[in-house]
């Protein structure tokens, strides 16, 4: 039976789809917090729960292990996502985050980390409202224990977990299509090392192209073009979150960044982040920011390589200078910067870019979901102004 734990949850149901009888907002009302569960759900016999604070490297290297063995993989099980230790800490320490909602699950007798999901707090404007949710993100349950039914209960787990802290609200993405997406994305990829990616198998060469072909429709210049670009700085957060406020306001789904949100998830960090801005030479304004972050993946059987060096669009804006030509200048950074290819997916105003600049279509979508929370129709990518990690 399909979805049989999700048919159990506040989430929007396929039979719900198009009635417009239906309010937008939180399908279910918040419980007294005297009335939510106290203890953990029952695990299976063999296993319990561990609070994994990931800044013990111990700790980190444990979620590490286990994410780089068994996390998420392309399709065609070619590639796994290889998220980076620095990355982790990154990703789950934003402001005000809760440890205890970085949930682990442990095999008794061996102490050894089977499976992981994490929250993180964040403010997300859905239309007009702006509601604290949970970003939902990382569940891995080990190849070995598939189909034991741990997700649901790591799921009602974290959710429980959230409730505690008076948060009823959730949003996550999936591969895969599970009641109800309110959007659905194409990503795109742009080669940067199209020789690598050949012979790893993530692009074929097209008809009746040569490899020196192939290469030199790729090739981009050495340096950027847009006069003021530069990388950004800490003494930039209050202008970048202006703008990035600013920008965000116009799709119906995004984050409602402060200067703190923006300190922590935009500013430069080595091998995790990169974020640049444009300072009019003459008016010294900040009016336009672009930024990637860093998620390699696994090569999974090639004899040449073992790592792709991938770049994921972030948040981008522009005000002055053309999108077109502010992501052409990310693309000749990351290049610079020995990516070997550069993803994005088709939200915000990313459509406007991605063919012109020489992005194909990947061969996957990407689902995004809200928990307790209707929308009256489903969006179009483009109306999507949030990007998960
Ligand atoms: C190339 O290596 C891969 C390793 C694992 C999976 C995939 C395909 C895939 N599923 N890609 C995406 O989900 C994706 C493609 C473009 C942009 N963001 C993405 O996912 C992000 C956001 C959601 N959490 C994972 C990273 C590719």
């Amino acid at each position: 039976k399909r979805h049989k734990f999700w048919e159990t949850q506040p989430v929007g149901q396929f039979k719900d789809i198009g009635d417009t009888s239906l309010p937008e907002g939180p399908i279910e009302p918040p419980t007294p917090l005297s009335e939510v569960k106290q203890e953990p759900y029952n695990l299976p016999n063999l296993y319990e729960w561990v609070t994994c604070n990931i800044n013990s490297d111990e700790m980190c290297t444990e979620v590490y292990n286990l994410l780089t063995n068994n996390y998420v993989e392309d399709d065609e099980n070619m590639f796994r996502f290889n998220y980076s230790k620095e990355f982790l800490r990154w990703a789950l320490h934003p402001p005000g985050y809760f440890k205890s909602w970085h949930i682990g699950v442990r095999v008794k007798s061996s102490k050894k980390l089977v499976a992981f999901i994490t929250g993180i707090p964040a403010r997300i404007r859905v239309h007009n409202e702006i509601v604290m949710m949970a970003e939902i993100n990382f569940l891995c349950v080990h190849k070995k224990l598939r189909s034991k039914r741990l997700a649901p209960v790591m799921i009602k787990e974290v959710t429980r977990r959230v409730h505690l802290e008076n948060i009823w609200q959730a949003a996550y993405t999936a591969g895969v299509v599970l009641p109800t997406p309110i959007s659905t994305c194409q990503y795109w990829h742009r080669s940067l090392n199209p020789k690598k990616l050949i012979d790893v198998g993530f692009s074929r060469l097209g008809a009746r192209m040569t490899m020196s072909r192939t290469i030199k429709l790729y090739k981009l210049p050495e340096s950027t073009v847009t006069p003021g670009f530069r990388k950004m700085e800490l003494h930039d957060v209050p202008a970048v979150t202006r703008l990035i406020r600013n920008y965000l306001s116009q799709f119906a789904v995004a984050p409602d960044f402060d200067e703190n949100d923006v300190e922590h998830w935009l500013l430069p960090k080595e091998d995790v982040v990169d974020s640049y801005l444009v300072e009019s030479p003459e008016t010294h304004e900040i009016t336009d920011f672009c930024s990637f972050y860093t998620l390699p993946s696994s090569i999974l059987g090639n004899q040449n390589y073992s790592t792709l060096k991938a770049a994921y669009s972030y948040y981008n804006v522009s005000t002055k200078t053309p999108l077109l030509q502010l992501m052409n200048d990310a693309l000749i950074v990351a290049k610079r910067k020995d990516y070997d290819v550069f993803n994005a997916l088709d939200v915000m105003h990313n459509e406007s870019f991605l063919k012109e600049l020489k992005f194909g279509p990947g061969d996957g979508k990407l689902h995004y979901y809200l928990y307790n929370y209707r929308i009256r129709q489903t969006l179009k990518a483009a109306e999507l102004g949030l990007v998960l990690l």
